[in-house]
């Protein structure tokens, strides 16, 4: 099973990487790696096996936080009708978005950032993401919420950014805040 020296820290060169396309159809290998990511998740959200395994809580991994610069997340949340999100993908796009933004008011926490960084993480608000199930189906969510910024946390992963690389932008916004609209 994963467990927290799986999980390579800010530094590590693979966070800074462009993740590669995985090869369609997943193979057994790459199943194996998503399956491993999800477990993850469950356990770390499991309170006796976090506890006895010493695992940081988390919704969202990339494959690239396990040293693997391959396109495959893995998400396991509640929406917001607390339904369980449990979705793992290859090769997620966000295929459009909301123009509106948003952030998580007690900024993000990383499975990769053993340190607190407080600010404000711009998010679109809603999103489409299309990508691969292990089934090898193609599936396309639309997510808004808190599922929405974590999927955007993990496709960041896939592309070498840090969530912290984010949080100047919401100043330039006040810097040439937008003109007001002609009425
Ligand atoms: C610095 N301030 C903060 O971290 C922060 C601080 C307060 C609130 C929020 C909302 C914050 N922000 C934040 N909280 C989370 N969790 C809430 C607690 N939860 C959890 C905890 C215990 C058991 C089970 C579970 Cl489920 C685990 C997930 N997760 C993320 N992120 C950013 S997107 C990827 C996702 C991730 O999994 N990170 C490891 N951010």
């Amino acid at each position: 099973m994963l467990t927290m020296k799986d999980i390579i820290k800010e530094g590590h060169p693979t966070l800074r990487k462009e993740a590669a396309a995985v090869t369609l159809p997943p193979t057994d290998e790459d199943k194996k790696i998503l399956k491993q990511m999800m477990d993850f998740l469950v356990h770390s959200q499991d309170p006796e096996i976090a506890e006895e395994h010493d695992l940081r809580p988390g919704v969202g991994l990339a494959a690239p936080q396990i040293n693997v610069s391959k396109q495959i997340i893995a998400v396991r949340t509640t929406d917001h009708n607390d339904e369980l999100l449990e979705v793992g993908m290859f090769n997620p796009k966000i295929i459009s978005h909301s123009a509106e933004t948003t952030f998580l008011e007690n900024g993000e926490g990383c499975l990769s950032v053993d340190r607190e960084v407080n600010g404000i993480v711009p998010r679109y608000s809603r999103i489409k993401v299309e990508g691969v199930t292990s089934e090898g189906q193609t599936i396309t969510l639309r997510l808004k919420g808190f599922p929405a910024i974590v999927f955007q946390h993990e496709i960041d992963h896939l592309k070498g950014i840090m969530f912290y690389d984010r949080i100047e932008e919401i100043e330039d916004s006040f810097k040439y805040p937008l003109p007001p609209r002609e009425v």
